[in-house]
């Protein structure tokens, strides 16, 4: 008989675990050094001068701040260094490294195309080089991770019909949908309804950010007036849960029809505690939202801001709510059966990869 207990997890099989990330911004992934190199190349002003250590920490701690729009600002010191196409494929391509050394076998990998023609780049050119950087880190690493762009409009600006037209023009040359980002409080995703019906039209997939730094009706518009297939963090359905004394839960009509239609919540617990949308890993939504069998995906949002990864995600998460390899595996399938790339390619990653993977380390941590 097999013993039915999860495996007592590690660090180091938490990293080598196959994982999957649909979230992640490429201006939030950027190694500190690169940074620094980039920042002289380009003459860009950096907001500390002791060197790639310091920066990182500098982007940690501002990126503490409890507010989103705060957090965000510190977005002006990547995206200022990002204006050239060389160091937008040097980005990408490190972005892969980083991403195959943390054990991500999958990853969607977004940003703004419209915060990258400040020194004269056209729309076109800045997803040509971010796609040039992904390939050559994809060809560096042989099989072992695909890797698709998500281009995303900025909620507070008025470009999103161009960048969904962008999405469409590069869908079949590595482009795998479309988002939106930036402070949600005052930007409805109603205000870019054009594009979404365009997106929806053109048999197209797009995620937005909903529900993270404002509540209930961002969530609502975007489902039932954009009609997103996913939700970036979706942390507020949990506004729309009440859980009696009893353990007794009721699911609001909203709540319900995430779960019911299998709504994939893009959920980035280290980002939520630095913008205040969770005030602890112990009481973030995500212990429920998985008790609920919502489709709950583990990502990491900015990995440079957080200093974060896949595998510290996972690990942490782990040990707050004592997860085992299954419940790593849960998290990935879901995240592969979430993902914008054709189904036979999403069943193939699932049984080529992902189940043998964690099944080897299953029957690793079995043996001792
Ligand atoms: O968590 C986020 N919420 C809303 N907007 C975000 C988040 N993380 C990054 N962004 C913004 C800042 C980036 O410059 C932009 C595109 O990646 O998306
Ligand atoms: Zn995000």
């Amino acid at each position: 008989m097999q013993d039915s207990a999860p495996a007592p997890l590690t660090e180091e099989q938490v990293r080598r675990a196959p994982k999957v990330l649909l979230h992640d911004h490429l201006d939030g992934g950027l190694r500190p050094q690169t940074i620094v190199e980039l920042a002289a190349g380009c003459g860009h002003e950096l907001p500390v001068s002791g060197g790639a250590e310091e920066l990182g920490r500098w982007f940690t701690e501002s990126a503490d701040s409890g507010s989103l729009e705060r957090y965000l600002e510190t977005f002006d010191h990547t995206v200022g260094v990002m204006q050239s196409a060389q160091a937008l494929t040097r980005v990408a391509r490190e972005c892969v490294e980083d991403l195959v050394e943390d054990g991500v076998v999958y990853a969607e990998i977004r940003y703004a195309p419209e915060q990258h023609v400040r020194d004269g780049l056209s729309l076109d050119e800045v997803v040509a080089a971010v796609q040039q950087g992904f390939d050559e880190g994809c060809a560096a690493a042989g099989d072992r991770i695909v890797v698709r762009q998500l281009l995303t409009a900025m909620r507070h600006q008025a470009r999103s019909m161009e960048i969904a037209e962008l999405a469409i023009a590069w869908r079949d040359r590595g482009v795998a949908g479309f988002d939106i980002a930036g402070a949600e409080a005052g930007y409805p995703p109603t205000r870019h309804l054009d594009a979404f019906e365009y997106l929806q039209r053109e048999n197209a997939h797009f995620t937005i950010h909903a529900g993270e730094a404002f509540g209930l009706p961002s969530i609502w518009q975007a489902l039932q007036w954009c009609g997103a297939d996913r939700l970036g963090h979706g942390v507020r359905i949990i506004d729309d849960i009440t859980a009696h004394e009893d353990g007794s839960v009721e699911l609001g009509r909203l709540a319900a029809y995430v779960r019911d239609k299998r709504v994939p919540l893009e959920m980035c617990p280290m980002s939520n505690l630095q913008t205040g949308a969770a005030a602890s890993l112990a009481e973030h939504p995500i212990g429920l939202l998985k008790r609920l069998r919502f489709r709950v995906t583990v990502n990491t949002d900015n990995r440079l801001m957080s200093g974060t990864s896949m595998t510290h995600e996972m690990w942490s998460l782990a040990q707050a709510f004592d997860y085992g390899l299954r419940d790593l595996e849960w998290f990935t399938i879901n995240a592969m059966k979430s993902a914008f790339l054709p189904f036979d390619q999403r069943f193939d990653l699932i049984s080529s990869v992902i189940k043998p993977g964690y099944a080897a380390l299953a029957t690793e941590a079995a043996q001792g």
